[in-house]
C-alpha cells in the first residue's frame, strides 16, 4: 500500500481565460499541484494534461509556462505562490531544440551554464559525468545531436532542463514520434527526475494517453462542456487516491485499463 500525503501548494491556476479575438479558447481553469511526501522516496509530482487535438493544451502549456498572459486570470509557482514568469519553467517542447553544431556535452552544459547555482567548470564536467551515467548518454557525450535517434535526442532535452535546475518542468508530447523501446527509455528516464527531488514537478502534455497516465499522480483532461464556449478541465483523476499511481505494472491492472477507457470516453 502506498502510504502518502499532499502537502503545500506548487502550483496553482485560478480562473484562467483564453480569448484570441471573440474566439474562446480556454474557460475557467482551475487546479492546483500539491507537494507530495511519500515514505522513503523523495517523491515529485507528475501530471498528465489530456485532450483531443486542437482542444487548447498548447495555449494552456505556454500559459503555465509564462510564456503567453491568458485574458483573464492567474498562474502561481513555488511555495511562496508568485506569478509564474518566463523562464521559471523548464520547457522540453515537441520538436525539442538541441543545439546541431555543439556535442551533446556541450549542449547538457548549456542547462548548467543557465543555472541559477553559479558552478565552476570542474563542477559542470563532474555533474554532467554523473547524470549521463545515470541516465545511460555516457557513450554519447561526444556525438553531435544528428547522430542519436529521436529518443536519445529526446532524452538529452529533458536532462537538460534538469540540469537548469528548474524543478518545474512542462514536457510537451514526449511521446510522439518515438518506438515502443524508446518511448520506454523516455519513460524510465521520466520516473527517475520525478524522484531526484521531492518538489520536482512534470507537467506532460499528451494525447498518447497509455504512456502519459502510466506514470502520473494525477490526470487532467482538458476539454469543452455542452453549451459552454471554450475547453476548461472537466474531469481531474487523483491516481494516488485510486491506487493507481507509483506502480510499475500498471498497464496490465484491470482498474487501470478501465480507467483509461473512462478517460478517452471523456475527450
Ligand atoms: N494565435 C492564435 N490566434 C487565434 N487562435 C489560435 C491561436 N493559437 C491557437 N489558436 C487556436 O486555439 C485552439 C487551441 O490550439 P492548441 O494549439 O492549444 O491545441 P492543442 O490541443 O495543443 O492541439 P494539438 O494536440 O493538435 O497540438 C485552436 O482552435 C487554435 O486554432
Amino acid at each position: 500500500m502506498n502510504t502518502y500525503t499532499k502537502h503545500k501548494v506548487l502550483l496553482k491556476a485560478e480562473d484562467v481565460n483564453l480569448q484570441y479575438g471573440d474566439k474562446q479558447i480556454l474557460r475557467d481553469i482551475n487546479f492546483s499541484i500539491q507537494d507530495i511526501h511519500r515514505e522513503g522516496v523523495a517523491q515529485g509530482q507528475v501530471v498528465s494534461l489530456i485532450g483531443r487535438s486542437g482542444i487548447g493544451k498548447t495555449q494552456l502549456f505556454r500559459i503555465l509556462a509564462g510564456l503567453i498572459k491568458p485574458t483573464s486570470g492567474v498562474v502561481h509557482i513555488e511555495e511562496d505562490q508568485h506569478p509564474v514568469q518566463a523562464g521559471e519553467m523548464g520547457i522540453v517542447p515537441q520538436h525539442y531544440v538541441l543545439f546541431n553544431h555543439r556535442t551533446i556535452y556541450q549542449n547538457l552544459k548549456i542547462g548548467l551554464d543557465n543555472a541559477a547555482v553559479k558552478l565552476s567548470d570542474a563542477e559542470k564536467q563532474q555533474i554532467i559525468k554523473d547524470y549521463a551515467d545515470t541516465f545511460e548518454l555516457t557513450e554519447h557525450l561526444k556525438k553531435y545531436p544528428a547522430q542519436l535517434s529521436g529518443g536519445q535526442r529526446q532524452r538529452v532535452s529533458i536532462i537538460q532542463q534538469v540540469l537548469t535546475g528548474n524543478k518545474f518542468i512542462l514536457l510537451d508530447e514526449p511521446f510522439s514520434g518515438l518506438d515502443i523501446l524508446m518511448v520506454d527509455k523516455v519513460i524510465n528516464l521520466l520516473l527517475k527526475v520525478s524522484t531526484l527531488h521531492e518538489q520536482n514537478t512534470l507537467v506532460i502534455v499528451s494525447h498518447d494517453i497509455e504512456n502519459a497516465a502510466a506514470i502520473s499522480d494525477t490526470i487532467w483532461i482538458l476539454s469543452t462542456e455542452e453549451g459552454k464556449p471554450g475547453a476548461t478541465i472537466v474531469k481531474e483523476y487523483d491516481l494516488c487516491q485510486m491506487g493507481l499511481a507509483w506502480m510499475p505494472d500498471i498497464r496490465s491492472n484491470p482498474a487501470f485499463v478501465s480507467l483509461i477507457k473512462e478517460v478517452k470516453s471523456k475527450l
